[in-house]
């Protein structure tokens, strides 16, 4: 019988549906059905388990699961025997430190004695042994945002990323100690035959990757300006030219990245390119 690489994603929360998309995106069929918590992908060697997140490092360091999709800051704060294989792009956020809106937070020592209502004790503390602060942790599994209105912790630290569970507190966010993405982790002891599995799907995953972080850019530019043009564009190579019927013209097709993207496309219109179309890409394979 093939044998199968097992991977842990999230069953419901934050990370759930981009976990399930990305193995989508990597062509891998994944039929979840309501409330079952395991599944076999059908064109790939590949089982999938759906686990609460904090669970997945403990059950990746015993081979429950050879991989598994959890963010960093449950990674970290586990402190399991598994390796990060991959950052994954999503589930993006940080754990910062919140105190009250009014309150006159100047710097770390202002923790120094105080209540500190967190989910990740392990990192609160290691942050606050690092800047020498002594205080007093309580460790609450979820709504921490609650804590200060309700007088069980001067400060909270706690996931944040568009900030509105904090405004909605009345709180505000004011140190950060780590930022997070999803990560693919790995068991440390895997055989031969699944890190061949294991490699099969990260090829996959970074293709998927690279074509989010790139564009597709079609454009036309007078002969006289192409020179000009090309030396803006880096493609994958070099740039593609084909000649336009209206003499005198090209067509220049090329790759661009997500972050020199803007920049790019406005020196090319000052270069004189016109009807710019710009595509997603699906996969790319270098
Ligand atoms: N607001 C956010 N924006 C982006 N990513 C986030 C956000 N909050 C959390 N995450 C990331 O998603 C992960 C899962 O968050 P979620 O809130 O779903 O966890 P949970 O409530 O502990 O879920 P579970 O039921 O699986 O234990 C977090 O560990 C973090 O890496
Ligand atoms: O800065 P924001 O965009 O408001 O996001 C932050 C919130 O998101 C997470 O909780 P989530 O909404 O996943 O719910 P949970 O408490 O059930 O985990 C996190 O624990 C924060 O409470
Ligand atoms: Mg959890």
């Amino acid at each position: 019988m093939e044998q199968k690489l097992k991977i842990a994603i999230q069953k419901s929360g934050r990370l759930y549906e981009d976990s399930v998309k990305l193995l989508k995106d990597c062509g891998i069929d994944v039929k979840n059905g309501i409330n079952k918590l395991k599944t076999e992908a059908e064109n790939f060697p590949l089982e999938i388990y759906f686990l609460r997140d904090d669970d997945i490092p403990q059950y990746v360091e015993d081979a429950v699961a050879d991989i598994g999709i959890v963010g960093e800051n449950v990674v970290f704060e586990k402190n399991k025997k598994v390796s990060i294989v991959e950052q994954l792009g999503f589930g993006k956020c940080r754990l910062s430190i919140a105190v009250g809106r009014k309150d006159d937070y100047n710097g770390v020592g202002y923790l120094n004695g105080r209540r500190i209502a967190t989910s990740y004790p392990v990192l609160v503390q290691k942050f606050l042994a690092e800047n020498g602060v002594q205080a007093e942790l309580h460790e609450i599994s979820g709504s921490v945002e609650i804590a200060p209105g309700i007088g069980l912790a001067d400060a909270i630290v706690d996931l944040v990323s568009s900030g509105s569970t904090l405004f909605m507190n009345g709180l505000k966010e004011v140190d950060t100690v780590l930022r997070s993405q999803a990560v693919l982790i790995r068991n440390q002891g895997l055989d031969e035959n699944k890190l061949q599995i294991l490699e099969r799907l990260l090829f996959r995953i970074r293709a998927v990757k690279k074509a989010k972080n790139n564009k597709y850019v079609l454009l036309n530019a007078p002969n006289d300006k192409l020179s000009e043009i090309i030396a803006l564009l880096p493609g994958m190579k070099s740039p593609t030219v084909l000649p336009l019927a209206e003499p005198g013209w090209s067509s220049v097709h090329s790759v661009l990245s997500e972050n020199q993207f803007w920049d790019i496309i406005e020196q090319l219109k000052a270069a004189g390119a016109q009807g710019i179309l710009v595509v997603p890409i699906e996969k790319m394979i270098i």
